[in-house]
């Protein structure tokens, strides 16, 4: 057994689309452990692709909840036989993919109040959830309940103007409205929900952790100024659904502390505080510490782009969430949904499978492709409302391009798109302006080229790709020093 020396620390968890992830992070923040279960290739019985089931109509997409919960077990396990010293966690927090929601069983608190060190989380919280397969932020069946809740507020710029979006329908509100009119019975048998950040912190604290305000806007059902559930648009989802709620909280407090469950089977000791687990999107946001004029990118399963913002400034396109790190600003956040699997899906079709065959065709093709131009949405995209392949030669529509320009076509095309949306909302590129990329595919240097030259500007890569991750670690320790009362309570 490898023996790690005594080394007091913070972890951040990730619980993502596609895997779990950990790191530590000690007191001058180094990170020391990583490690990752990816849920296709370690949890094959569950048979996900990608980390999601896609329904058989395209457009309704879930994941299993106790894989997410089998995946915490297998990384704990690892960590355990690797001697990693749990007894030196200060404190821990976490991230989780945005919108997901969990349905907690009437009955499921007992459980987690009572669990058992003798055996693996997902071997007692098997009868635990009401809803088994938790919809996911790729998710795009509910927009009869979107229509529903924009009427319900008077329009989507009211809805946008309250809650930070329009109604989105991967957004957890929506969701949830979709569960109590198809499947009333499951929501009546439901004593709370989580969304995936909230659910990863309660299997820590061993009892039901509140959502915090930054992932808690992208449900729309939180008023972002005032940070209270709004009475309109609750009531306009589903019946008693503050109670299933719980009251929202500012994202760096201290939730309680963590479970005897852990003290007990990890040697955690039992003064580890758990810090309010938020969407991996913020966390990402803690962990790059942005400035101002700065733009993150986010190239993970989705790909996605924020700033930090002092002003919200509400619109049709794109969501202003609460800041994590500063409860009195805000973040704007655009999601594209086809990000890393559409990049993969041209890589297999015009780079025989090989990443380094799809760099070889973007060093062969030259800046701005010879007038050629591609949008490739293969399933239906978040930031615009659009489905299929368009591509655009300098003259006409084409139907095909040869391979190299193919793929120069879709790297280019992601980026334009991104600049022109965050353009839109009122973000300008300035001279101090860097671009901070992270997330899986930042590994690859020609993508980053791509994104260099289409904003005109530096592109950094975070130290680790693990950006919400090391956020989340980060978030532990702002959590430690404390409320502020300025900066966490807004
Ligand atoms: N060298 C590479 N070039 C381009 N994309 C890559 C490379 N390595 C990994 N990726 C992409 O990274 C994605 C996973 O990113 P990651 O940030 O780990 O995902 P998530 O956090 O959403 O689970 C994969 O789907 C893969 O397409
Ligand atoms: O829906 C959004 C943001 O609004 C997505 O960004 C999810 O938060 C999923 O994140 P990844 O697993 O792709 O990082």
């Amino acid at each position: 057994m490898a023996e790690h020396p005594a080394r007091p620390c913070c972890l951040g968890w990730d619980f993502s689309t596609q895997q779990v992830k950990v790191v530590a992070v000690d007191a001058e923040l180094n990170v020391f452990y990583e490690d990752s279960v990816n849920f296709d290739r370690d949890l094959l019985e569950y048979g996900t692709q990608g980390g999601v089931h896609v329904h058989e109509d395209g457009l309704t997409v879930t994941s299993p909840v106790l894989m997410w919960v089998q995946a915490l077990d297998i990384i704990l396990e690892r960590m355990k036989a690797s001697g990693f010293d749990f007894s030196q966690v200060l404190a821990l927090s976490g991230a989780g993919q945005q919108h997901g929601s969990v349905y907690w069983k009437t009955g499921a608190s007992g459980v987690l109040t009572s669990l058992s060190p003798d055996l693996l989380l997902h071997k007692q919280l098997q009868a635990c959830f009401s809803i088994r397969d938790s919809p996911v932020w790729m998710d795009s069946s509910t927009t009869a309940q979107c229509r529903q809740l924009e009427a319900a507020v008077g329009g989507a710029q009211a809805l946008s103007g309250l809650t930070g979006s329009r109604a989105y329908e991967r957004f957890t509100g929506n969701q949830i409205a979709k569960i109590y009119q198809q499947n009333p019975e499951a929501y009546s048998h439901t004593e709370r929900i989580s969304l995936v950040s909230s659910f990863a912190a309660s299997l820590f604290l061993g009892s039901y952790s509140p959502i915090d305000y930054s992932d808690g806007s992208g449900m729309n059902l939180l008023q972002i100024q005032d940070k209270v559930w709004s009475q309109v648009c609750l009531g306009a989802c589903a019946p008693h659904l503050e109670e299933k709620l719980g009251s929202p909280v500012p994202s760096c407090s201290v939730v309680g502390a963590i479970s005897s469950y852990y003290v007990q089977r990890y040697g955690f000791s039992p003064g580890c505080k758990v810090v309010a687990f938020t969407g991996d999107n913020p966390a990402s946001l803690a962990g790059m510490r942005l400035e101002e004029g700065d733009i993150a990118v986010s190239l993970g399963t989705s790909d996605t782009l924020f700033l930090w913002l002092r002003e919200p400034m509400p619109a049709l396109e794109g969501h202003i969430f609460c800041n994590p790190v500063d409860a009195r600003h805000y973040m704007a956040l655009l999601c594209f949904k086809n990000g890393s699997l559409m990049r993969e899906k041209i890589r297999d079709e015009s780079a025989s499978c090989s990443w380094s065959d799809f760099s070889e065709a973007l060093q062969s093709t030259e800046m701005g492709n010879g007038g050629n131009l591609g949008f490739y949405f293969d399933v239906m995209e978040i930031t615009p409302e659009i489905i299929g392949r368009h591509r655009f030669s300098a003259e006409n529509q084409v139907s095909a391009f040869p391979r190299a320009v193919e793929i120069r076509a879709l790297i280019e095309g992601q980026f334009m798109a991104k600049r022109i949306h965050a353009e839109a909302l009122g973000y300008r590129v300035m001279p101090k302006t860097k671009i901070l990329a992270t997330g899986g595919a930042s590994h690859n240097r020609d993508i980053l080229q791509v994104l260099a030259d289409v904003f005109g500007a530096p592109v950094y890569v975070t130290d680790t790709a693990n950006s919400a991750c090391v956020g989340s670690a980060y978030r532990a320790f702002q959590g430690l020093r404390g409320p502020s009362p300025s900066i966490c309570q807004a």
